[in-house]
């Protein structure tokens, strides 16, 4: 009876203009441990994974149950699932792509499937909608991509910042965050956020992290319909913009990160924690590795 362990990284989607395209791998997991059940069970071990459904209904078995189809498999061997997880929920770092990804993973561990990275990367890409978390959740590294019948994208590390996270104690639901979004933007207006955002990812690609940091607030795509949603939004941002290379919202929010010299890192972060103690704050690395499945020791 095989047993397997799976493990994917959160993500930090947008990076500023970056909506819906520029993703981070960051090093904060879910990981499971898969191993032959009498039925689906899915055993939370860890506090951000409380309360989410334990059987057919979680989304990791639905995802998986899905790529079962798409391969031509109509059931999926039942198994218990212990879920270990420090990504907090609907905090926008990801970890419905990490869901997903880790439903994937499943599915290629139990029908022994060997998908691809690329075809992960379809799967995962066509279920979002979008490529900025499940890309570098499966890629590692930074991910710019862009969907439309496949994934065109580009990878590439992050070195020498971290990512400070500020994370408030409510959920908000990417869904609710992306309804406050316009429907259209002038032409005009999409020129000039174009503009913003192709600087953004030039300099991302040349580790200018300066000029990153000044295009994170000039972002004219999704942070200013989001702000209103954040209480403190300007106060916090404002504050940490004196320490950083540039602060930006997390994904949908209502996380926001601020992009952090290396050199600097702790030292902002003990500083910020201590004036700001009603949020959770997080000192993160870009991770380089992606989503991976390794088949455990059968036990005794
Ligand atoms: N490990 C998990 N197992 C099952 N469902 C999960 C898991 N992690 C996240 N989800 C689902 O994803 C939802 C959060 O998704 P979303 O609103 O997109 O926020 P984010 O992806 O920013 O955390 C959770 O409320 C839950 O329904
Ligand atoms: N581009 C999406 C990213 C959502 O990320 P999440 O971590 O909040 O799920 C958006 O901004 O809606």
């Amino acid at each position: 009876m095989k047993r397997w362990q799976i493990s994917v990284p959160a993500s930090t989607a947008n990076i500023g203009p970056g909506f819906d395209s520029v993703g981070i791998a960051l090093d904060l997991y879910l990981e499971l441990e898969v191993q032959p059940g009498l039925e689906w069970e899915f055993i939370p071990m860890s506090d951000a994974v409380q309360g989410l459904p334990a059987g057919k209904d979680n989304m990791i078995y639905e995802t998986a149950l899905y790529v079962a189809d798409r391969y031509g498999y109509s059931n999926l061997p039942a198994c218990t699932v212990r879920m270990n997880s420090v990504i907090p929920l609907a905090r926008g770092l990801g970890s419905s792509a990490t869901a997903l990804v880790a439903g994937i993973e499943l599915a290629d561990c139990l029908l022994s499937l060997q998908l691809s990275d690329e075809e992960k990367l379809d799967i995962a890409v066509s279920l979002e909608g979008h490529p900025d978390n499940a890309a570098p959740s499966i890629l590692g590294g930074c991910v710019i991509g862009y969907y439309d019948d496949k994934v065109h994208y580009i990878q590439t590390p992050i070195k020498d910042v971290r990512f400070l996270a500020v994370i408030p104690s409510f959920k908000l639901a990417t869904s609710d965050a992306r309804a406050v979004l316009p429907d259209q933007l002038l032409y005009k207006d999409a020129v000039k956020a174009s503009g913003i955002a192709n600087v953004a990812v030039a300099a991302l690609l040349q580790q200018n992290w300066k000029l990153l940091g000044e295009m994170m607030t000039k972002d004219l795509f999704h942070q200013p319909y989001r702000e209103s949603m954040i209480p403190h939004y300007k106060e916090i941002t404002d504050s940490l913009q004196e320490a950083a290379y540039g602060v930006y919202l997390s994904g949908a929010g209502p996380t926001m990160i601020a992009l952090i010299d290396e050199a600097r890192a702790d030292a902002v972060h003990a500083h910020y924690r201590n004036m700001y103690p009603d949020f959770e704050w997080l000192l993160l690395s870009c991770a380089a590795k992606g989503s991976f499945a390794e088949e455990l020791a059968v036990e005794a």
